[in-house]
């Protein structure tokens, strides 16, 4: 469980004050798969970084699991965006997944088996020995995804984690996160930029309004559990949703003075 109360969070120094954050206030419920959009620069990746415990809130709180956040929670696990920054170069696949699991003081034979499951989970179960460098983006975000759910996280936050990669292996991943936060069963807090990404993956959008930030609308996702990217991406229910979306980002723009894009959706 997510709790996040009056959270506001301001950034200082050389006498420029900028307001990442200006009030939110944001309960996401145990297994609940959530996702945030919200104009660029309105605060989504500071949000998270408070969630995690590697910012501190200039008001407000935050809460997981019932703790207040005051450093990393346990049983949280974060996805960034650069997955090239977040494997250690020199460590092979397996040994990057074991690290955090070392902190945990799991016995060698049974990191081991964590290790073999969450290759295979993220379908990389021959990738173990190989080294990050060797292997293409795609796959590098699977090892960070495998790392993440090696470590039994109740919860994930996921920040823009496929902005770097292709349409195609983007779609697998979409659809590979959905089929861990089903098994997991973990509650997923997922930012992204991508609004029909929002809708496709999760059973709840949050939408952010631009600076001073606060929570613009949350929006229940409707559509059925299954989701497939053909079919689901071409239901009258998913266009009537991605389309309320983008008006309200788009509305949101406007309000901060950032230029709307002319034409609709
Ligand atoms: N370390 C920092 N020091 C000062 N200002 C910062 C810092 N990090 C972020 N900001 C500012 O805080 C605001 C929110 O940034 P943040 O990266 O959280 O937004 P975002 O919604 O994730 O952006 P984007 O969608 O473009 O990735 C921006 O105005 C940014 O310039």
């Amino acid at each position: 469980m997510l709790e996040i109360s009056s959270l506001r969070k301001t950034y200082g120094g050389q006498g420029r004050e900028v307001e990442a954050i200006g009030n939110i206030t944001l309960t996401v419920a145990d297994g609940q798969f959530a996702c945030v959009v919200g104009p660029s620069g309105c605060g989504k990746t500071t949000l998270l970084r408070c969630l995690g415990g590697l910012l501190t809130p200039t008001s407000g709180e935050v809460r997981v699991n019932g703790q207040v956040v005051t450093g990393p929670p346990d049983g949280l696990a974060i996805v960034f965006q650069e997955y090239g920054r977040s494997l250690f170069p020199w460590l092979r696949v397996g040994e990057n997944i074991e690290l955090p699991l070392k902190s945990k003081g799991l016995p060698r034979a049974e990191r081991q088996q964590i290790v073999t499951d969450s290759l295979k989970a993220v379908g990389l179960a021959d990738a173990g020995k190989a080294y990050p460098w060797q292997l293409s983006g795609g796959m590098q975000q699977r090892v960070a995804i495998a790392r993440a759910i090696a470590f039994q996280p109740k919860v994930m936050l996921m920040d823009e984690p496929f902005a770097a990669v292709d349409a195609q292996t983007r779609a697998d991943l979409e659809d590979l996160v959905r089929t861990v936060w089903k098994r997991f069963g973990m509650t997923m807090l997922f930012v992204t930029h991508d609004i029909d990404e929002a809708v496709y993956l999760g059973q709840r959008v949050v939408m952010l309004s631009s600076s001073p930030t606060h929570v613009m609308e949350n929006l229940d996702i409707d559509l059925p559990d299954d989701r497939d990217q053909l079919k689901t991406r071409s239901d009258a229910r998913f266009v009537e949703l991605r389309t309320h979306v983008y008006a309200r980002i788009q509305e949101a723009k406007g309000a901060n003075g950032q230029s709307p894009v002319p034409t609709a959706p």
